[in-house]
């Protein structure tokens, strides 16, 4: 940028805080700084894509005041209503035409990228719909393996994991959503089975997840759930079903430094289903490419939490297809209930619905967890902050035993002796390892976690801390790396198959030489010589962002207190997100206002995903 035109910026963002020079030079693009309205409904769309949102809702923003902050001396800009916002849209819209580069359609604003991404999608889920007719004979296969996939004894209550699984086999896109430890995987291994029984022909099906992380753990997981299925008429069946994942941008083929994936609409990715986990860390412009990489013959189903936090990247995929109330009745078409009727008679029937379009089938019971842990999750999932706060246990300060909990625990942030007392019960797993395996299990054992990177509570203080408590006589060097130094990868690193986010521990070797331990996809242990290791940062605290994907026995996570703007970043589904990253035990450190005000404040993401697909389907 040269140095004229930043000062120009600068100088007419000077009022307006939170704005950056590309909102500027976004909106320049098409409207003259001096006609206020466009030229600040602009910035607050490219503002607005920043955030995460894939387009401008104007009655967000009509009557109101943005981008202002007293502390910054910043006035902002004040809105005007919505029906002259609205005008402005359409002009800019109309002026912008073929080929159109702004969209405004039903009250939002859209850039051509994120409109024509919507579409994509939205064409990709409504294309997928329709109920697949089932013949005698697939019944008859069916029936066959059904008792050695779920049992088939009359029951009283719904069994939810084989609704969705009846359901979603007669469609070629369907959503299971549930919660931590509602048996996804477990429903999705006998999806593949029931989907290669129904099927005349062995299925090519891909597996696949948002991150290597993630990957990694549905492999296993499909592996697990696979095995323990057992049955005469379903060992040739499991023979077919692949269980490694991979992921989708080595699905893709997405190559470093280059924004055009391998498989795109000219060179497609040849498979009969694609399962993606982790849907809810999906964006919308990695579906986009998804869907125009697929066939359309493709069955294409998403597995995931629409309460957890939506991707880094704007659009929210998973909660655009997911009702509000995704606890809600699942009522389906009267074709659709005589199909669950007809393969699971052992059911309670499900409520009908002529009109029901839903593609979405909720698992609602948690199989993992029982008791303090999944109240509190549910609890917390449907914004109910005094029962939150009803069923935590409080103390002041760190009792013994406070590791080994299978509770919720509500603490006030901790200084000095609670402090050191509360990080050497995390980490005395760790502590106490004798092996690189043995610390690599303990690392799960408890982990940190925070909202923030930087700043009181942020993951870079508080590993400090931790490190200054359980390492008091660090010499300074090696890098900064001593024996039991847990580490989380920074960057991918092909050569060494190492990638963001993998988790490692500093030990020695038999020659006594420190090198980095690492778990590889097949579950064998290798070191990695230290001269060779990517960037890497320490890791008993991480950020939520970050712990996505991953789970630990027990979980200590810290709201540090928020002001201003920086308290709207703290989210329902943030901490929601953390809590369900424990297995048996969480402790919470904050006030109890604090984690009420977190409750009330939900990650909104203004999307139209939701308006498309009901347009396609008023369409179809
Ligand atoms: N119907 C069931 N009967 C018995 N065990 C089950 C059932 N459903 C799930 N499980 C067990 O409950 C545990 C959690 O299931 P699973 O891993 O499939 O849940 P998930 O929803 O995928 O969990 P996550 O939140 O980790 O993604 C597993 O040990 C699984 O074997």
């Amino acid at each position: 940028m040269s140095t004229a035109l930043r000062t120009q910026s600068d100088k007419r963002l000077s009022h307006l805080a939170d704005i950056e020079a590309i909102d500027y030079y976004f909106a320049c693009q098409f409207a003259e700084v001096t006609d206020a309205t466009p030229f600040y409904l602009l910035v607050a769309l490219s503002w607005h894509l920043r955030q995460g949102h894939t387009c401008l809702s104007l009655a967000d923003i009509a009557g109101k005041r943005l981008f202002d902050d007293a502390e910054q001396n910043c006035e902002g800009v004040q809105f005007d209503d919505l029906t002259t916002l609205v005008k402005a849209a359409r002009e800019l819209s109309e002026q912008f035409g073929e080929p159109q580069q702004l969209i405004y359609h039903r009250g939002k604003l859209y850039t051509a990228r994120y409109w024509q991404f919507e579409l994509t999608v939205a064409e990709g889920v409504v294309s997928r719909t329709r109920q697949r007719a089932f013949s005698d004979d697939d019944y008859d296969r069916l029936h066959q393996v059904w008792p050695q996939l779920f049992p088939t004894m009359p029951m009283l209550e719904q069994d939810w994991q084989q609704v969705a699984t009846a359901c979603a086999l007669t469609r070629d896109f369907a959503v299971i959503n549930g919660g931590p430890g509602t048996g996804k995987t477990y429903t999705v291994a006998r999806l593949l089975l029931a989907l290669q029984a129904a099927s005349d022909k062995p299925l090519t099906i891909k597996l696949a997840a948002p991150t290597g992380k993630a990957a990694q753990r549905l492999t296993e997981s499909v592996s697990n759930s696979l095995h323990a299925i057992s049955g005469d008429s379903i060992e040739g069946i499991k023979q077919r079903i692949v269980t490694e994942a991979s992921t989708l941008h080595r699905l893709l083929g997405m190559r470093p430094f280059s924004i055009k994936p391998k498989h795109h609409t000219d060179n497609l990715i040849h498979c009969d289903v694609l399962i993606i986990d982790e849907a809810s860390m999906v964006d919308l412009a990695l579906m986009t490419r998804v869907f125009r990489a697929l066939p359309a013959s493709t069955s294409v189903y998403l597995v995931g939490d629409a309460n957890q936090l939506p991707s880094v990247e704007s659009g929210n995929v998973l909660e655009a297809l997911t009702p509000d109330d995704d606890s809600h009745d699942l009522k389906v078409t009267d074709a659709l209930a005589k199909h669950v009727h007809r393969l699971c008679p052992h059911l309670p029937g499900i409520a009908v619905d002529e009109h029901s379009l839903t593609t979405v089938f909720p698992l609602k019971v948690s199989q993992r967890y029982s008791g303090k842990l999944a109240e509190v999750a549910v609890a917390m999932r449907d914004g109910d902050s005094d029962r939150v706060l009803n069923l935590l246990t409080r103390t002041s300060e760190p009792v013994p035993g406070l590791m080994e909990l299978e509770d919720v625990v509500l603490m006030p942030v901790q200084q000095g002796n609670g402090l050191r007392k509360l990080i050497k019960d995390s980490f005395a797993a760790l502590s106490q390892a004798n092996s690189p395996a043995s610390a690599l299990e303990a690392m799960n054992h408890c982990r940190w976690l925070t909202p923030v990177r930087n700043g009181e509570g942020g993951v870079n203080t508080l590993n400090e801390e931790i490190e200054r408590v359980l390492q008091p006589n660090r010499m300074a060097g090696n890098n900064g790396h001593y024996i039991g130094r847990p580490i989380m990868v920074l960057e991918n690193d092909y050569t060494q198959r190492l990638f963001n986010g993998d988790t490692g521990v500093i030990w020695p070797d038999d020659s006594q030489q420190l090198k980095a331990w690492f778990y590889d996809r097949h579950g064998e242990l290798r070191a990695v010589s230290l001269s060779r290791l990517p960037a890497v940062q320490t890791v008993y605290a991480m950020t939520i962002h970050k712990s996505q994907g991953s789970e630990f026995r027990n979980v200590v996570m810290w709201l540090p207190p928020a002001q201003g703007k920086a308290a709207s970043m703290v989210t329902r589904e943030l901490i929601y997100t953390g809590l369900t990253r424990a297995k048996k035990g969480c402790v919470i450190l904050a006030a109890s206002e604090r984690v009420s005000a977190v409750i009330q404040t939900r990650a909104v993401r203004h999307s139209g995903l939701a308006e498309r697909i009901d347009e396609k389907w008023a369409g179809a």
